[in-house]
């Protein structure tokens, strides 16, 4: 059932032109009125509408609502998308305008970095083997790689850095070769997206304004979540518009340790662009108990209760970690079979979630839940997509010189992987594919040849057509699977990793096909879109597993908050009054995703990896609540 817009949602769905402003507490429909606003302004003919978000769940999720009201014909006209993912764009289509190469490559994983800079630095005299820096060299080359991706954040460029600080010219030079290197190689980092885009807009004003003449509207969600680049991305999008809207919620801002804060939507929002400010602070989805204890981490927050329904929020202490998963997992089955008078309807097991403050506390929760047969995912992963065989890995590697023949680090990293001794006189620059697929039985070791020749075969069924990669899938599971298994448990082992890689390739080709029209897939397109995540899939059946960060957002009836205890949640690192602020936010976060029922579970001792058996305190979120 859909209830109607309040007065004051109502009034900010039906606001056209202009700057906006929503902050507002939890469940309060922040992602509701922004959905319905663009639908609103699709359907009026106002346009295109281009609405960013933090994460590709929320992008997914506002897009699948999107898709409910309009027609086909009119879903062309939005954009919805991480700030990440539409710079990418920006810089795919008009990088050439900054000098930048065609068809580049996002090149995101460390060993690939580390890869760029160990050949750029491998000149200088302090790297060469007899010098005695050699010795720390990898972590002289990571921190390296560090400091390009803070300045790269601050957009400082290895010429602004140079004349800022002459002490620095050495670091500037790395910095500069490093650029240049991965330009040569067409590929870019995570850092490079913004920085590029950032760099399109202000060298090239009016790109920026043929962006905001496209796009009349402007609509930016979890906007407490913007950090300085990305603020100032949009703000050099934004030159002389003003039709931006921000929504968000400053009390559930919990990215600062990667350099977010609530300022740039409550503080330089406004200084920037004089928005009609909107409050909302009436909590649609949770009952009182839930609130009551919400408003006692979040003093300040706007969040007030809408049902009168009392709902449930329990306290319970567990001897052990063990026994404590054992209780929820108990718990559950027990919910599932008999309901709770609190839930007028049936409970599911999507209608719950166990969320813990990092990963490691969920440990126990798992071999609990399968122990019971009760089915559980793990929420929308931003994993990074990695093959673990050697032979996926070598195809992997092999994809990105297809995508582009200049490609040596993808090409160096296929002949280590694939232990080719290629003869002497090999080419070391030009057009390594062309090298690639000359590479012959007499360069590759025995035990890797049948593998080479199946995954050279499966190359070229892509270079055929880039849109055969289920073909090219096929081709290596009929020649690298066999039926026939022996009982080497290496061999089984490796079988079962190609077979998982496979899987896995094969359901982000899926997803990305379900994301593109026939004719317009490209290999290069399709490893950016995983690099961006977009084509990750994401299972939502049965109980929802989740670290508070992965459960923003979202809602369920019941929620178990478990191992709350001192050093766990709050984290033992955060010392300072920022990090402890954005605790309580994490805090605040995670118990405003129960609708009816909330327990709050830790255990007094727990187990350490040593053997010992240490006593632990209660969080001093448990104090605060129940008070
Ligand atoms: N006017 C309303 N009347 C009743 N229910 C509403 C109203 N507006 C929103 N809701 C419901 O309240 C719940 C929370 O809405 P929504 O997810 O949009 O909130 P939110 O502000 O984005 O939450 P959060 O910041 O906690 O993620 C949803 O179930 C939504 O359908």
């Amino acid at each position: 059932m859909v209830f109607p817009l309040t007065n004051t949602q109502d009034e900010i769905v039906k606001h056209i032109d202009g700057p906006l402003l929503v902050t507002a507490g939890p469940g309060s429909g922040k992602t509701r009125i922004l959905t319905e606003r663009v639908i609103k302004l699709i359907n009026s003919g106002k346009k295109r509408v281009l609405a960013l978000t933090f994460s590709n769940r929320a992008a997914e999720e506002i897009s699948n609502r999107i898709e409910e009201s309009i027609d086909e014909r009119s879903q062309e006209n939005i954009f919805v998308g991480t700030i990440h993912s539409f710079c990418l764009d920006v810089v795919m289509n008009r990088g050439h305008l900054i000098g930048l190469p065609n068809g580049m490559v996002i090149l995101n994983s460390e060993e690939d970095k580390l890869e760029i800079i160990k050949k750029v630095t491998s000149e200088l005299p302090e790297f060469n083997n007899n010098s005695p820096k050699y010795e720390g060299k990898m972590d002289q080359l990571k921190s390296y790689l560090k400091s390009i991706s803070n300045y790269k954040k601050q957009f400082i460029t290895p010429e602004i850095l140079l004349d800022s600080n002459e002490d620095q010219g050495e670091f500037a030079r790395i910095y500069e070769a490093y650029n240049n290197m991965m330009l040569a190689q067409r590929a870019l980092d995570f850092d490079d997206i913004l920085f590029y885009a950032y760099r399109i807009f202000t060298e090239r004003p009016k790109i920026a304004r043929s962006y905001t003449r496209l796009y009349k509207y402007i609509c930016v969600d979890e906007a407490q979540d913007l950090n300085a680049t990305q603020y100032k991305v949009i703000r050099a999008l934004c030159v002389d518009f003003n039709n931006i809207m921000m929504v968000g919620d400053p009390a559930q801002s919990i990215y600062g340790f990667i350099g977010s804060n609530s300022d740039y939507m409550t503080k330089h929002f406004i200084k920037d662009f004089n928005p009609k400010e909107y409050k909302l602070s009436e909590n649609f989805r949770s009952a009182k108990k839930i609130i009551e204890a919400a408003k006692n981490i979040r003093i300040d927050a706007g969040n007030n209760a809408v049902y009168p329904l009392e709902g449930e929020l329990k306290v319970c202490e567990f001897k052990e970690e063990e026994e404590e998963a054992t209780w929820i997992a108990n718990k559950i089955r027990c919910l599932i079979k008999n309901g709770s008078p609190l839930v007028e309807e049936d409970l599911r097991y999507e209608d719950i979630a166990i969320i813990g403050r990092n990963r490691y506390v969920l440990t126990n929760i798992f071999e609990q839940l399968a122990e019971l047969d009760i089915p559980f995912n793990q929420g929308f992963s931003s994993r990074r997509i990695e093959s673990e065989s050697i032979p996926i890995k070598i195809f992997e590697a092999g994809l990105q010189i297809i995508i582009n023949p200049y490609d040596e680090v993808h090409f160096n990293q296929i002949l280590n992987l694939a232990q080719i001794h290629p003869n002497d006189n090999i080419q070391t620059e030009g057009n390594f594919l062309d090298l690639l697929l000359e590479l012959n039985g007499s360069q590759v070791s025995n035990e890797n040849i049948t593998h080479f020749n199946s995954i050279k075969k499966a190359w070229s069924k892509l270079l055929d057509n880039e849109e055969n990669f289920s073909k090219a899938l096929d081709i290596l599971t009929d020649n690298l699977i066999t039926t026939d298994h022996n009982s080497f448990e290496d061999f089984e082992n490796e079988q079962y990793m190609i077979l998982k890689d496979l899987d896995m390739w094969r359901a982000q080709w899926k997803k990305y096909c379900s994301q593109t029209i026939s004719g317009q897939r490209s290999l290069s397109h399709f490893r950016n879109q995983v690099s961006l995540g977009k084509t990750q899939t994401h299972n939502t059946r049965g109980v929802s597993v989740l670290t508070v960060h992965m459960s923003k957002g979202l809602e369920y009836n019941v929620v178990f908050l478990i191992g709350m205890n001192e050093g766990t949640f709050p984290d033992y690192r955060a010392k300072s009054n920022n990090a402890l602020n954005e605790e309580s936010n994490n805090m605040f976060v995670a118990l405003t995703r129960a609708k009816r029922i909330c327990y709050l579970t830790y255990p007094r001792y727990k187990y350490m990896p040593w053997g010992e058996m240490k006593l632990q305190r209660p969080s001093r979120f448990i104090n605060l609540i129940d008070q």
